[in-house]
């Protein structure tokens, strides 16, 4: 292969963003600047996507209209509903996500048939709605494959409490609530991750929000992106208890497998997310007195650095945090979902305020010319 062709596009810069910078050699993330550690300590999901859409943290009033906005369409719209029921509960949850994306998409009016590019107020608008709107259609997921029926949201409760309510009928402790709003600021953006730049490749042909989010939910899915936060816990499952990591992964790495939640194409030495999802893991685990959890954990993460010297990332603290707070293992892909799609979403408006078609290059390899 010719030394000019980067595979999976690896090490190359493709364009600018001023929405976060990820950071390798320091070991971190930055959201328009800050620190995504004091984020996740400081700051509620809803401020944080505020953040990204806008720049800068809310003010108290910007907040309040935000919240009223958001809370006013966290309901599960019966056209979208009547869709979801009509799908078996054989199909993954992320492509019930996507289903459901795709009828609000098309549903919405305001989307132009010819695509006006630079309307970033209606975006802005689009993306509130489908943040909105995403933890109903992921709780009405849950429950339906639980024989449960749906719960109705609450406007007096934030972004997580009421995720939660929806999802298991009542809001859990504040433990809990606290640990889920820090995976939702963590997850929120990652710059050219493969599923925001799948977004902004289906921006650039000025196709519109509803189809960038679609086809980026559907890149979030495979196992070597979000997918692995779901897989994890399979692993976690199949391994059962810390005694059998080391022989676990000897065999895995023997048979040349990928270990779930470990590895990253940016970060070499760690991710810098883990420690904070860490420690919201190890509250969980103290809430629930779950140690063999936390050993399994220990175990693996041990076994996997001795061996390998990889390290995990933020899919592999979040999957058992997850499971902890009650969602069924399916569901874990679409929590992730839920958080990017703001950092999705200001991708989308950041492509359209400087748009470029992005088609890159092949270097062919097929028959020479021939004649039928
Ligand atoms: C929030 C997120 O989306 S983070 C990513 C979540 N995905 C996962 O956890 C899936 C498991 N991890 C992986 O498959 C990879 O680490 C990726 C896809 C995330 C990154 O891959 P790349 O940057 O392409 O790394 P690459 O594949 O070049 O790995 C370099 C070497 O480490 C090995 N390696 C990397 N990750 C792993 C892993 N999880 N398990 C086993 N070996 C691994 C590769 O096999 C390769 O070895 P080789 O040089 O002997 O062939
Ligand atoms: O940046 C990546 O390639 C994957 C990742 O960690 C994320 O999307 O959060």
């Amino acid at each position: 292969m010719s030394d000019d062709i980067r595979k999976g596009l690896a090490g190359v810069v493709v364009d600018e963003t001023a929405i976060s910078k990820v950071n390798p050699e320091t070991n971190s993330l930055l959201y328009r600047g800050y620190p995504v550690q004091e984020l996740a300590a400081n700051c509620t999901f809803e401020e944080v996507a505020y953040l990204l859409w806008h720049g800068e943290l809310p003010t108290p009033v910007q907040l309040e209209e935000f919240q009223q906005l958001e809370r006013a369409q966290r309901h599960l719209d019966a056209a979208v509903k009547n869709v979801i029921d009509e799908l078996p509960v054989t199909a993954h949850p992320m492509d019930v996500l996507r289903t459901a994306v795709s009828v609000i998409g098309a549903r919405d009016e305001t989307v132009p048939s010819m695509a006006s590019p630079d309307d970033r107020e209606a975006n802005v608008r689009r993306a509130i709605t489908l943040f909105a709107k995403i933890p109903a259609i992921v709780a009405y997921d849950q429950r339906r494959r639980r024989d449960e029926d749906l719960v109705e949201p609450r406007e007096d409760l934030s972004y997580s409490a009421n995720f939660l309510h929806m999802t298991f009928g009542e809001v859990p402790e504040m433990v809990v609530v606290d640990a889920f709003d820090v995976s939702m600021i963590l997850y929120a953006e990652h710059s050219f991750n493969a599923s925001t730049f799948t977004a902004r490749v289906v921006t650039s042909t000025l196709s519109d929000l509803y189809s960038a989010v679609v086809a980026a939910v559907g890149a979030l899915k495979g196992p070597l992106h979000g997918g692995a936060n779901e897989a994890v816990m399979h692993v976690f499952q199949q391994i059962g208890t810390a005694d059998r990591a080391e022989p676990w992964l000897e065999n895995a790495l023997a048979t040349k497998q990928k270990i779930m939640g470990f590895g990253h194409r940016v970060y070499k030495n760690g991710d810098s997310r883990v420690p904070t999802m860490k420690a919201a893991l190890d509250t969980l685990i103290t809430h629930f007195d779950r140690p063999d959890l936390a050993e399994l954990y220990d175990a693996l993460e041990h076994a996997m650095v001795s061996r390998k010297n990889i390290k995990p990332n933020l899919d592999y603290p979040s999957g058992p945090a997850y499971h902890l707070m009650g969602f069924d293992t399916l569901m874990f892909t679409p929590l992730f979902a839920a958080s990017r799609v703001t950092g999705w979403t200001a991708h989308i408006i950041e492509q359209l305020e400087s748009n470029a078609l992005i088609r890159p290059l092949s270097a062919y390899t097929g028959q020479d010319e021939r004649h039928v």
